[in-house]
């Protein structure tokens, strides 16, 4: 593997930059071209100069024909679930590449509790905070989740089990993309959240339990829905006739102290504090 820096396409068209914008455009992109080493094979840029592939073209071309020229062999092609005959792309530019761009490490941040438990009060803390310091984060939240991607799914088990599944799914192409991706939702099994923690190697994947008690999301019920759990007009609600299985392993608790709950801030400086002690701050 050789170490060579991909500089960024300049676009030609009719709105082509005037002479002092394309000189500024061209300083722009000898910066970027600095900031951006990337790592790729050398195969990989003697063709379009596009994705590096999967290493397969390479492979493809290497048995030559007795005429000499390339031989190109079948790619190996995959049946994942229901999709068949499908092929793995990669492009030169992944995630370190990204990373040292953004300055931080991708990860997901998943946030697990009980209804009104503050699962959205942390995750839009942690962002805000984040983000006045620089960083890159994106906001993954379930009840905003069910209103477009998760539409089609109701609060039934298996249904449940769908929605951690593809949001576990999204998170890991965000983290892919550099971003901290702070994902918020009940999440009630333990198998759902542990497998989206298997779909991403290397800790990035950091659990956090909302564990607060009941009757305090109860009491605050800010949507009402305790309420009319209790009052059976809602079938199945999550800690009053569903079930919410407790992390056992989480790398952040967020809990009570001295009958208290802590502020969101606090919450907030809880989690800032595990990701700069853990070097997710930095590329
Ligand atoms: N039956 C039932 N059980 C639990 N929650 C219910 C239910 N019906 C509607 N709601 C509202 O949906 C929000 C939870 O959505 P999630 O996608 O996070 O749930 S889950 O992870 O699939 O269990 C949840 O939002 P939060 O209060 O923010 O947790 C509720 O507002
Ligand atoms: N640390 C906290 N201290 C006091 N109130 C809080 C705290 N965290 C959340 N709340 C309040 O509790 C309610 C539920 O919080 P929310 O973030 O919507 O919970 P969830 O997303 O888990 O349903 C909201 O009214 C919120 O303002």
């Amino acid at each position: 593997m050789s170490s060579l820096s991909i500089p960024p396409p300049l676009l030609r068209s009719s709105h082509s930059p005037s002479p002092p914008a394309a000189a500024a455009a061209k300083a722009n992109w000898r910066k970027r071209a600095a900031r951006v080493r990337v790592r790729a094979p050398v195969a990989a840029l003697a063709g379009d100069g596009g994705c590096a592939g999967t290493g397969m073209e390479q492979q493809h071309l290497q048995a030559g024909s007795a005429s000499g020229s390339p031989v190109r062999e079948k790619p190996v092609m995959s049946n994942i679930g229901k999709s068949t005959n499908i092929l793995w792309h990669d492009c030169p530019i992944g995630q370190p590449e990204r990373q040292k761009l953004l300055g931080q490490k991708g990860c997901v941040i998943w946030i697990t509790g009980l209804s009104g438990s503050g699962k959205s009060t942390v995750a839009c803390a942690l962002s805000r905070e984040l983000h006045y310091r620089g960083h890159h984060t994106y906001v993954l939240d379930g009840d905003n989740l069910r209103h477009g991607l998760n539409r089609d799914l109701s609060f039934k088990a298996e249904d449940r089990t769908e929605n951690i599944r593809r949001v576990g799914e999204v998170a890991k192409l965000f983290a892919d993309a550099g971003t901290i991706c702070i994902a918020s939702l009940i999440s009630p099994y333990r198998r759902d959240r542990d497998a989206c923690r298997a779909l991403l190697p290397d800790s990035r994947f950091i659990e956090v339990f909302m564990d607060l008690p009941l009757e305090l999301c109860e009491a605050r019920d800010p949507k009402g829905l305790y309420k009319l759990a209790r009052t059976g007009k809602i079938k199945g609600f999550t800690g009053v006739d569903d079930p919410y299985e407790s992390p056992v392993n989480s790398e952040i608790v967020i809990k009570m102290e001295g009958g208290e709950c802590p502020s969101p801030k606090a919450m907030a400086q809880q989690v800032l504090s595990y990701l700069e002690k853990n070097g997710y701050l930095q590329a």
